[in-house]
């Protein structure tokens, strides 16, 4: 099977994408009063840094933001932590953000079955009570297998099951871009 990777965002688009989001989420939020982003490691974390940025540069006033690890949230990975550590490493990882009662604008990557955002949620829960959560992703290639619509789109990415998109990041991978291939059949 052909392993070829095919660029379905370069930087340009990545960029122009970033920027309709921060446009999208201030006219949503009418502004951002009350609002904070959280990116989900790793790559989320980096997309809500970056929108972080440019929500600056249109309203001139900094929005808190801040990243969380939800790991041992999945249900689909082994998991021997108790509860109660479990919680104490989603809110290690939210120090210094206050989420309560703010409307919490999380941060993904690629969206696909909608897991690593219900873990996501529940990480959230656990570290405060949210007014509102909302949704943005860089690409969302479908297949759901939960009840979970993102907010804000990057790029709709039509897939069949069998390929996978890799989004790279500056910040950890030297460059920006989006790529879907076959996926390796394991
Ligand atoms: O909607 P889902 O089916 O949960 O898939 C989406 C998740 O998959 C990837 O993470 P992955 O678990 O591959 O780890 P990574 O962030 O280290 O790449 C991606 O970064 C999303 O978080
Ligand atoms: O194709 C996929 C599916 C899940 N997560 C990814 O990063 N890519």
């Amino acid at each position: 099977m052909s392993n070829e990777q095919h660029v379905i965002m370069d930087e340009t688009a990545i960029r122009r994408a970033l920027t309709r989001i921060a446009h999208e989420i201030l006219e949503k939020n009418k502004g951002i009063e009350d609002c904070v982003l959280v990116g989900i490691r790793t790559r989320g974390v980096f997309l809500a840094q970056r929108i972080a940025e440019r929500m600056n540069e249109i309203e001139g006033t900094p929005i808190p933001w801040g990243e969380i690890d939800v790991t041992s949230y999945r249900d689909d990975r082994d998991s021997k932590e108790a509860t109660a550590e479990r919680v104490e490493g989603a809110k290690l990882s939210l120090e210094h953000l206050n989420i309560h009662d703010k409307k919490v604008i999380l941060f993904d990557d690629v969206l696909y079955t909608g897991r690593t955002i219900r873990a996501a949620m529940d990480a959230l829960m656990d570290c405060g009570r949210p007014r509102m959560i909302q949704l943005a992703v860089l690409a969302d290639r479908g297949h759901r297998e939960l009840p979970i619509r993102p907010d804000y789109i990057g790029k709709n990415v039509p897939t069949s099951k069998h390929e996978e998109i890799t989004v790279a990041l500056t910040e950890i991978d030297g460059k920006d871009e989006v790529t879907i291939s076959q996926r390796e059949e394991r």
